[in-house]
């Protein structure tokens, strides 16, 4: 018996088949954040001051620094995850040899992503950047005091959705438009009132023209605290909750964005009830939005367990957001894709109907048992045929393959 088959029937003892959960993982994509490739530099020619907060830290070699190498790094990361993914590419990640300012861009400047998408089978999703840029330099945008300032970056909005809608119609595949703002205030406000009215307005003028929901799905996400903006963010949960609802839209989770001891899974029932669409970024804050490579670990195993005991994967769009430039780029991105996938497994492979029948019962004993006791089952074989069914390596034939692009590709760079 292989060991495959082993484990299979082990499973099968606990009332769990694994060709199901096997079925149901191929069919999970996961939308890899590009900027993990390059340390959220971009390439545009032009820009600003301004990292609206985030900062990737570190200086391993082999950053990408054009389009091609990002392309070419992707299509590396892809070949080592499992299954068919998705990219999620931000508004300065333009591939043009003109300069457009934010409030210029237009789709032809990213016809390459898209005839790359095409061809690989990948789905974008998009993002507006309202961050390095001389007009964010306040760390405000959208709610900044002054309209003209306000105005471009609606433009640049109104482009960014345009774009996002063009791109999902010529891949056949909605594209999840995330907006976030750095806007805030680094020390105690006297008006929070007027910068949230400000910022909703120019959402509204932002996402006035309605598209397709098979071409785009509009999304927010908050922010707990930034740095240069710790006493108050514009757009807050409570902001963005209440925004999503009131115009229908998806809510972007982010799992950095919040008290490092608040448990972002249990967040998601309780949201996915009153909005139509949740977007996740999975990523790993370390004491704070640290942006780490996510590992297999609790929070995330959390996470997982909820998106599928919840069934709530026909709504949710898995997006990863961490960037840690202390180490392989490419390897940052297949590391913590392949644990978010390997976090839905062990989800998928958990005795859901025993688990919820014990609590249904209030038999707590016994759900503590059969989660400690599920634990032992052989999970890792499991994941190994899923690795070997969709052509990627795994285990120690990973890491070769991962040494050997970062010596032979990246560290030439
Ligand atoms: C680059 C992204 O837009 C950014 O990481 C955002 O999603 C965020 O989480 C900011 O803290
Ligand atoms: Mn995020």
């Amino acid at each position: 018996m292989s060991r495959y088959e082993d484990a299979r029937a082990q499973y099968a003892d606990w009332g769990v088949e694994t060709e199901a959960a096997l079925s149901a993982l191929a069919e999970i994509p996961i939308s890899l954040h590009c900027w993990q490739g390059d340390d959220v530099v971009g390439f545009e020619t032009r820009t600003g001051a301004s990292g609206g907060g985030i900062q990737a830290t570190g200086n391993h070699p082999g950053r990408a620094r054009n389009p091609q190498e990002l392309r070419a790094d992707l299509d590396f990361a892809y070949g080592q995850i499992p299954g068919t993914h998705r990219l999620n590419l931000h508004a300065f990640y333009l591939d043009t040899d003109a300069a457009p300012d934010r409030d210029a861009i237009e789709l032809t400047h990213f016809q390459s992503w898209i005839d790359w998408a095409k061809e690989k089978n990948h789905g974008i999703d998009f993002n507006p950047t309202f961050f390095a840029h001389a007009k964010a330099d306040d760390n405000l945008t959208l709610s900044h005091p002054d309209q003209g300032i306000r105005d471009f970056w609606i433009e640049h909005g109104k482009r960014a959705r345009e774009i996002a809608a063009g791109i999902g119609k010529a891949l056949g595949s909605a594209s999840v438009n995330n907006i976030w703002v750095p806007d805030g205030s680094k020390d105690t406000p006297v008006d929070r009132m007027a910068a949230r009215q400000r910022l909703e307005a120019a959402l509204d003028a932002m996402m006035a023209t309605g598209f397709a929901r098979a071409q785009l799905i509009d999304a927010v996400e908050s922010k707990l605290f930034g740095i240069g903006v710790e006493s108050m963010t514009v757009g807050s949960h409570e902001f963005y909750l209440g925004y999503a609802i009131r115009r229908e839209i998806a809510l972007c989770l982010d799992m950095g964005h919040f008290h490092p001891t608040e448990n972002v899974a249990d967040k998601l029932s309780a949201v996915w009830l009153s909005v139509p669409e949740l977007l996740l970024h999975v990523s790993r804050p370390v004491r704070w939005d640290s942006d780490h490579v996510i590992l297999l670990d609790d929070s995330i195993l959390q996470m997982a367990q909820e998106l599928v005991f919840a069934d709530l994967l026909k709504r949710t769009h898995i997006g990863l957001d961490f960037f840690d430039a202390t180490i392989s780029r490419t390897a940052a991105w297949v590391i913590g894709t392949r644990n978010m996938q390997k976090a839905l497994l062990r989800a998928l492979l958990l005795p859901q109907t025993r688990l919820k029948a014990a609590e249904a019962a209030l038999d707590f004993s016994a759900r503590l048992m059969i989660t400690e006791e599920a634990k032992d089952l052989p999970y890792g074989a499991i994941w190994q045929e899923f690795c070997a069914r969709q052509n990627v390596p795994d285990g120690l034939s990973l890491i070769s393959e991962l040494e050997r692009y970062q010596s032979k590709v990246a560290m030439r760079r």
